[in-house]
């Protein structure tokens, strides 16, 4: 970061400031998108080309959550419903809004956090399988409804969604369910036609809206996977850079359309390049349809 910043305060995205030693902040990226469309396995490729898949947990800058760790416990007759395909997993009120807020919040000021994992067949958070979270440099966030509530959404400095057709999703769903999460095919029919499709159409899709990027495809799009992996690279190269506050949010914040704003002296050379090469990437490849690309203008904290 260059000189120009020096004394700036320090913000989260929601624009809480920061200071001291709580600077090494994350880059939270957000992932939404209807079930089965493959946000998983983005963040899973994601990990792999930055070769953090197989490094050990604790050494990791590259992290990747799920949205499931926050569905809030049930009472005993909404686990007797849930039981029999009766209880709705897909609308907003299955999650644990001020936990799953608070968690973040303690992620973004670099805390270790631990979260419990999400066990399908007994529809129950899974305490016995704890998830340590060790502060990274880039945090993925992902889930159905991870860009639906406001307070959170504000959270994210770069929101992608992963933009599936229903067919699809529905095909890989049902192999999914059944092999995976213990489900029979009537039971995951059912569902998916009681509650999984009308909630998508209700509260997931349109938060479409809300992202910047838009991966049409999900991991089968490897050009638009390869630009969001180049782009975290330039940015973990930024961040160990000598002179850089480490503050991601800093470097992220940026509408690009309006670069005009800033120049080779607002930044280092090196985040201003990378910030151009960037946004003329996303302009060829929105026009070739691999990728859409919209500005952030919920995020104006820099
Ligand atoms: N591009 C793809 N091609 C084939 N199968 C895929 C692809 N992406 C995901 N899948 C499969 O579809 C299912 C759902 O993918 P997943 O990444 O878990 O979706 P989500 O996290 O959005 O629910 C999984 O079984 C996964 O292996
Ligand atoms: O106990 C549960 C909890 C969730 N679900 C379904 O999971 C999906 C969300 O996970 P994806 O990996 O994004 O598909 C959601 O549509 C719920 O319906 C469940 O079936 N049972």
């Amino acid at each position: 970061m260059g000189d120009s910043n020096k004394g700036d305060t320090l913000r989260l995205p929601n624009g809480d400031a920061l200071t001291g030693d709580e600077v090494k902040s994350p880059f939270l990226i957000g992932v939404a998108g209807g079930t089965a469309s493959g946000k998983s396995t983005v963040c899973k490729k994601i990990m792999e080309q930055l070769g953090q898949a197989e490094m050990d947990h604790t050494q990791r800058q590259v992290v990747a959550i799920s949205q499931d760790s926050f569905y809030r416990e049930l009472t005993a007759a909404e686990k007797a419903k849930a039981q029999k395909g009766l209880f709705n997993f897909d609308h907003p009120d299955a999650f644990n809004e001020e936990l799953m807020y608070d968690t973040l919040q303690d992620i973004l000021k670099g805390h270790k956090v631990k979260i419990p994992g999400y066990d399908y067949r007994t529809n129950s958070l899974d305490f016995e399988n704890m998830l340590v979270i060790y502060p990274a440099d880039v945090v993925l966030f992902e889930g159905i409804l991870v860009f639906y509530f406001p307070k959170i959404r504000d959270l994210f400095h770069m929101k992608l969604f992963v933009d599936t057709d229903s067919d699809t999703r529905l095909a890989r769903r049902v192999p999914r369910d059944i092999n995976e999460r213990g489900r029979d095919l009537d039971a995951v029919l059912t569902q998916y036609m009681t509650f999984v499709k009308p909630a998508f159409e209700e509260f997931c899709s349109p938060t479409k809206k809300f992202a910047d990027v838009i991966i049409p495809r999900g991991a089968d799009n490897t050009v638009a996977i390869d630009l969001i992996v180049q782009h975290i690279r330039d940015f973990l190269n930024n961040r160990s850079r000598p002179g850089s506050t480490g503050n991601m949010a800093l470097y992220m914040n940026l509408d690009l359309n309006a670069s005009g704003i800033m120049g080779p002296d607002h930044f280092g050379n090196g985040t201003y390049n990378a910030i151009r090469r960037f946004s003329t990437l996303c302009k060829e490849l929105n026009m070739q349809g691999n990728f859409f690309f919209d500005t952030n203008k919920n995020l104006p904290h820099h």
